[in-house]
């Protein structure tokens, strides 16, 4: 896919020699499952990380990152190879805009991702945020509505800015546990991902600290509070993901166009003709009945010769 343009990944190598050998082995894995394409999609709204985590997966700076939201709405790709193995990563520009879903933004993500396959999804958002708000739905609705709820089955959440204190004295893990069910919470509902779908396949929250003051371990590795060092820990998620079963996405002209609203419950107008036809039969049987049923006027019944008769 991305061949023609994918540079050797030199960025490797300027990772700590512990990261650089867990990271080898990681690559090792895809080989013994036959997987030398890695395509890993970067989404979640403006502001969250998303262009520095590309860059701290790939060790290079690939992706630009902007202090605040970036004006740019095209989304760019980056590909690295190593040994035989191409690693993509497609960085997104946030799809809000003034409190709503950019359609123009979402558009152009769609085209630029046409004709590709999408192994895994990072969804980004920021650990260090304590409310939720009904724009998170919005913006996993939107997600869903391009590429199915299925690509939740190859998506892990990651949390940026996780080097941080956790609020009131709590403790580090339950604070992260907290946020990540809350995310995952809106995650389920803008995903329409029902309790049991969920329970069979959680999605992984993964922690991330971008931050160049991120601190590190005795192998200058850079460590999370909880010391989990996070580059090596958030590759072997994904890796866990991408062979952990669910299917890779083809991105189709179908897929980008949505349902064709022609098409829309045409399965119905059977069942509609049918139900008409069966309404029509009755009250034409009913109008027959009450005419029987009817009492003749004098006029006709002399007519028919009854009149005396009857009276
Ligand atoms: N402390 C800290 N800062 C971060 C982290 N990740 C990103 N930042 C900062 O947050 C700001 C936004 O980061 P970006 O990577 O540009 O975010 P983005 O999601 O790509 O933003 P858009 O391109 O606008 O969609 C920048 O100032 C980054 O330096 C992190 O993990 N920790």
């Amino acid at each position: 896919m991305a061949s023609q343009t994918a540079r050797e990944w030199l960025g490797i190598q300027q990772f700590p020699a512990a990261t650089q050998t867990k990271l080898i082995e990681l690559l090792g894995k895809l080989k013994q499952e036959n997987v030398s394409t890695l395509t890993i999609l970067v989404m979640g709204k403006g502001g969250m990380g998303k262009s520095s985590t590309v860059n701290s997966i790939v060790g290079e700076r690939v992706a630009s990152v902007n202090a605040f939201q970036s004006e740019g709405l095209r989304p760019t790709m980056c590909s690295r190879t190593r040994a035989g193995f191409t690693l993509n990563i497609i960085d997104t520009p946030g799809i809000v805009e003034g409190g709503y879903i950019n359609e123009q933004a979402v558009g152009i993500i769609k085209r630029f991702l046409l004709n590709k396959t999408i192994d895994v999804l990072l969804y980004v958002d920021r650990l260090d945020v304590y409310r939720m708000d009904t724009l998170d739905k919005q913006v996993v609705t939107a997600i869903t509505d391009i590429f199915g709820k299925i690509i939740w089955r190859r998506s892990l959440i990651v949390l940026t800015h996780a080097q941080l204190s956790p609020p009131d004295g709590l403790n580090y893990d339950d604070f992260v546990a907290r946020r990540s069910e809350a995310l995952l919470n809106y995650v389920c509902l803008g995903g329409r991902i029902s309790k049991k779908e969920f329970q069979k396949n959680r999605i992984p929250v993964v922690l991330v600290e971008n931050s160049g003051r991120c601190r590190t371990n005795d192998g200058g590795e850079k460590i999370l509070p909880n010391d989990i060092a996070w580059i090596p820990n958030l590759v072997e998620a994904i890796i866990n993901v991408a062979t952990g079963g669910g299917q890779s996405i083809s991105v189709d002209q179908k897929l980008i166009e949505g349902p064709n609203p022609n098409n829309r419950g045409k399965l119905f107008i059977p069942l509609i003709i049918a139900f008409q036809y069966l309404i029509v039969k009755n009250i034409h049987r009913s109008i027959n009945e009450d005419l029987k049923k009817e009492e003749k006027p004098l006029w006709e019944l002399r007519d028919l010769g009854l009149a005396e008769r009857k009276f």
